[in-house]
C-alpha cells in the first residue's frame, strides 16, 4: 500500500517546513504549496530555501509549487497533479498587530484561502484535514492551566478572529456532512528550530514574537530587548506563556495524521499543544544567555496592548487521543534556537 500524499499549505513557512521534515521522516509523501509571502527564495532557486534544506536533512523529495491559496484555479491544478489524502493547512498571515491595521487582507487571506481549500478538497473526495489554529481563540483566560473546555471567540484581533471563525466554519461542515474528519490543532507559544541549526524561524522585518527577537539580540542584529509589562501579578512580574518546541509541536501534527489516516471515527476534534509549563519572559532571557553565552540587553517598558499576564495549557487531551507529549525542554528551545540564528545570522538570505 502506498504511503498517504498530504498536501501541506504554507509548507515554506516556520512550522509547515519542521513539519514537513517530521512528514517526510515518518513516510508520508508530501506537497506543498505556498504563495512566499513569508517565505524565502532565492529567484533562481526551483524550491524556497527552507524546503530545499529539508530534502538535504531528509534525503526525501518534496513536490513544491507556488500557489496561493485563495486562487481556485491553482488549488485545483495541485488535486489534478496529485492524489492527495489528507491536507495540513498552515498558509495564513499571522501578524496580530498587523491584522488590527488591515483586517480586510486578514479575512480574505485567511478565511477566503481556507474555504477554497476545504471545497477543492471536497470536489476531490478529500475529507481528512488537520488545521493549525491558536491559543488564541481562547481570549483571555478564565481559568488555567487552559483546557479544550475553556470557552473560545472573545478574541482580541483580526488574526485571532480568523482562528476562531475557521473553527466554527469546520464545525458546521463536519455536522452538515460524515465524511468530514478535522483536527484542529491549537498552538501555545511555538519556539526553536531544527536540531540541524539548518531550518528555523525566520520573520520577515522586526520580530513581533519573544524568542526570535531575542536570537536577534543575541547574534547582534539588534541591540536591546524591550520587556513588555513588569508589573504583571506573575512571579517575576513579566508574562508568562507556554512555550513548546517546534519539533514537539511538528511531532504533534504527525501524530494527528495517523490518527486520521487510521481511523474511520469523522467529526471535529480540537487538542492544545504545549507543554503544560508556564514562563516568564526573564526567564527565558536568562535560559538564552545560558545557551548561547551572549548577554542579552534589555529594559523593562510598559505592557503591549491585549497582552495577558499567563497563559499556559493543558495537554493531556493531546497525550490521551494523539499519544502525543512535549518532551523537550526550555534549554533545548534556546540550545536549538541559537544554533540556527548563530549559524544564519540574516535567517535564510544569504546577505
Ligand atoms: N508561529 C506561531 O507562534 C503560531 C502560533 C499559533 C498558530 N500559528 C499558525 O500556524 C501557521 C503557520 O505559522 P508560521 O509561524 O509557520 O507562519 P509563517 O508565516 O512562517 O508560515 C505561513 C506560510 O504560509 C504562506 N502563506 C500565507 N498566505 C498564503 C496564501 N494565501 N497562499 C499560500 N501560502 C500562503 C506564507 O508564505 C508562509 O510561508 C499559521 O496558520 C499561523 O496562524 C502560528
Ligand atoms: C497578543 C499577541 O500578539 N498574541 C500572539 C502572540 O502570542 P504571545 O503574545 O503570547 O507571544 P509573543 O512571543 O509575542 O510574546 C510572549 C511574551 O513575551 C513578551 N514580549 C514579546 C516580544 C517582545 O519583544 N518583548 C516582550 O516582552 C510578551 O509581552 C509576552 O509576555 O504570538 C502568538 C504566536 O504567533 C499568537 O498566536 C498570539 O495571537
Amino acid at each position: 500500500m502506498a504511503p498517504p500524499t498530504v498536501l501541506v499549505t504554507g509548507g515554506a513557512g516556520y512550522i509547515g517546513s519542521h513539519t514537513v521534515l517530521e512528514m517526510l521522516n515518518a513516510g508520508y509523501n508530501v506537497v506543498c504549496v505556498d504563495n512566499l509571502c513569508n517565505a524565502y527564495s532565492s529567484g533562481t532557486a526551483k524550491l524556497p530555501e527552507a524546503l530545499n534544506r529539508v530534502q538535504e536533512i531528509t534525503g526525501k523529495k518534496v513536490h513544491f509549487y507556488r500557489v496561493d491559496i485563495t486562487d481556485r484555479e491553482q488549488v485545483r491544478s495541485v488535486f489534478q497533479e496529485h492524489k492527495i489524502d489528507m491536507v495540513a493547512h498552515f498558509a495564513a498571515l499571522k501578524a496580530v498587530g498587523e491584522s488590527c491595521r488591515i483586517p480586510l487582507q486578514y479575512y480574505h487571506n485567511n478565511m477566503t484561502g481556507t474555504n477554497v481549500l476545504l471545497e477543492a478538497m471536497a470536489d476531490n473526495n478529500v475529507f481528512k484535514f488537520v488545521y493549525s489554529s491558536s491559543a488564541t481563540v481562547y481570549g483571555e483566560p478564565q481559568f488555567l492551566p487552559v483546557t479544550e473546555e475553556h470557552p473560545v471567540g472573545n478574541c482580541t484581533s483580526p488574526y485571532g478572529k480568523t482562528k476562531y471563525f475557521t473553527e466554527e466554519i469546520l464545525k458546521d461542515l463536519c455536522k452538515s456532512d460524515k465524511r468530514w474528519a478535522v483536527v484542529s490543532l491549537r498552538y501555545f507559544n511555538p519556539v526553536g528550530a531544527h536540531p540541524s541549526g539548518r531550518i528555523g524561524e525566520d520573520p520577515n522585518g522586526e520580530p513581533n514574537n519573544l524568542m526570535p527577537y531575542i536570537a536577534q539580540v543575541a547574534v547582534g542584529r539588534r541591540d536591546c530587548l524591550q520587556v513588555y509589562g513588569s508589573d504583571f501579578p506573575t512571579k517575576d512580574g513579566t508574562g508568562v506563556r507556554d512555550y513548546i518546541h517546534i519539533v514537539d509541536l511538528a511531532e504533534g501534527h504527525v501524530k494527528a495524521l495517523d490518527k486520521l489516516r487510521n481511523i474511520a471515527e469523522t467529526g471535529f476534534f480540537a487538542y492544545n499543544l504545549g507543554t503544560g509549563v508556564g514562563y516568564s519572559v526573564l526567564e527565558m532571557v536568562h535560559a538564552f544567555q545560558k545557551a548561547s553565552g551572549r548577554n542579552i540587553n534589555y529594559k523593562l517598558v510598559d505592557r503591549r496592548s491585549g497582552d495577558v499576564a499567563t497563559c499556559y495549557a493543558d495537554a493531556s487531551l493531546a497525550e490521551k487521543a494523539l499519544g502525543w507529549k512535549a518532551t523537550r525542554g526550555v534549554d533545548e528551545m534556546c540550545v536549538d534556537t541559537w544554533r540556527w540564528q548563530s549559524n544564519n545570522p540574516n535567517g535564510y538570505a544569504i546577505k
